[in-house]
């Protein structure tokens, strides 16, 4: 892992007189920060509570002031999908409430309350441009099937194609706890890896990511940039969101994680900063930006790894195991220790160690029934067993992933 830090905000620079965060080396190739931003065609923007929503309740001005700048990157040849958080907030406000409702149907009111009006300032701002938006709200369980995660993602096609703005938000009036994404930051990781994205922004209250949290330390450094992740990086972020936000720093650099894992860069930056958007693109050093080290995962792959919630889990001995985190190999029956839950052929399920560790996901080609049948028995069994055989591997491996790859272990 390499952070490179700046005790300011332009201090640092090279004998050349140029700072290193000006150029970004990636897959090979070294750009200068202006070009490398206007190369990242298809961008996915997610603007959090803290900035679009103020004491007074939905800022409007601010809603404005990003969709002139949205519109300006479109004339400039970017695509772009907002993820935006503020249902909640803006309907705190409209009902008269102080504090964030507790209880689980206040909470989903609220937000039916705050999403009309969220919506229609985004549409409004818009407007002017004459560029239409659409409303696109998800739970996790939208993308946890791979044929509506494909659904989800041919309506967004169709929308950018038609050069519509699609506008997206979990669906907080119906999402419970088990059906959440957690919260916007994890859902714009999906819809980066969904769309497949060439960078996301996240705009938040922060200049960035600093290397402890700066509400409890004054002496807290802005990290300029991040190559690779790693648990150290992590382990700057706290989890206590601000007044309105939801997940904190913390689950931001879990999501630049998720973004990194699929190639895709990730940058916070301070959504409150006058043309926050075009002057990172014009390339001006602004907030923290995640650059991948490798592309971990591709195609469907993306998805697996991404997966919110598995219908199952097997948990595995020892050398199976280690035959699926050393050796790349399949899943045959004769690793499997136990069946946990009730699934389908095709559920993607986790891969456990006895110990409870994730080993990883992966799609079966067996249901739970048969795999209770075939546990610990050799794949030449399968057939006299359960009276057919579809294959060998219980999972294969061009469907599987590892929870901890390699890069993300140092
Ligand atoms: N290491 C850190 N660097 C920057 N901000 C941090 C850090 N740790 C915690 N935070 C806090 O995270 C907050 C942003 O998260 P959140 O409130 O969820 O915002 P949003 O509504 O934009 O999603 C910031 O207000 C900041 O105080
Ligand atoms: N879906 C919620 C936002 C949840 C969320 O992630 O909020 P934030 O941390 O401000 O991005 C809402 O619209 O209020």
């Amino acid at each position: 892992m390499e952070i490179d830090r700046f005790m300011g905000f332009h201090t640092f620079q090279n004998p050349e007189g140029i700072h290193d965060a000006d150029l970004i080396a990636l897959n090979g190739e070294t750009l200068d920060r202006s070009t490398w931003f206007q190369r990242c065609r298809r961008v996915v923007l997610k603007v959090g509570s803290a900035v679009l929503t103020g004491s007074r309740g939905l800022d409007r001005v601010m809603i404005h002031r990003l969709s002139d700048q949205v519109a300006e990157l479109r004339q400039r040849g970017h695509e772009v999908v907002i993820v935006s958080s503020g249902a909640v907030a803006s309907g705190m406000r409209k009902v008269g409430l102080k504090e964030r409702p507790r209880t689980i149907p206040q909470k989903q009111a609220t937000a039916a309350i705050g999403q009309t009006f969220l919506m229609h300032a985004w549409e409004e701002a818009f407007d002017k441009f004459e560029i239409l938006t659409a409303q696109i709200l998800l739970t996790n369980e939208d993308l946890a099937h791979r044929h509506r995660y494909l659904n989800a993602r041919n309506t967004l096609e169709t929308l950018l194609d038609w050069k519509i703005i699609p506008i997206i938000n979990e669906n907080d009036t119906v999402a419970v706890e088990e059906i959440k994404f957690g919260d916007n930051d994890q859902l714009s990781a999906l819809i980066a890896g969904l769309v497949g994205a060439d960078i996301v922004v996240n705009l938040t209250d922060t200049q960035g990511l600093y290397d402890c949290d700066p509400r409890t330390h004054a002496d807290a450094c802005l990290i300029r940039v991040v190559r690779g992740f790693s648990p150290k990086v992590l382990a700057c972020a706290t989890p206590q969101p601000g007044s309105v936000g939801t997940g904190g720093m913390w689950s931001k650099v879990n999501a630049a994680k998720k973004c990194l894992a699929s190639g895709i860069p990730m940058v916070i930056a301070p959504g409150r900063e006058k043309d926050v958007l075009l002057r990172l693109f014009e390339g001006e050093v602004l907030g923290t930006l995640f650059l991948p080290k490798e592309r971990l995962y591709h195609g469907k792959k993306v998805w697996l790894a991404n997966l919110p919630k598995p219908a199952g889990d097997l948990v595995l001995d020892p050398g199976a195991v280690r035959a699926l985190q050393k050796s790349g190999k399949s899943l045959l029956p004769i690793g499997i220790r136990e069946v946990r839950g009730s699934f389908g052929v095709g559920a993607p399920v986790r891969c456990l160690a006895e110990d409870g560790t994730l080993v990883g996901v992966g799609l079966t080609n067996y249901k739970a029934s048969e795999i209770e049948k075939i546990k610990g028995r050799h794949s030449h069994e399968i057939e006299g067993i359960i009276g057919y055989k579809h294959s060998d591997e219980v999972i294969h491996r061009n469907n599987f992933v590892l929870a901890e790859p390699a890069e993300i272990q140092d």
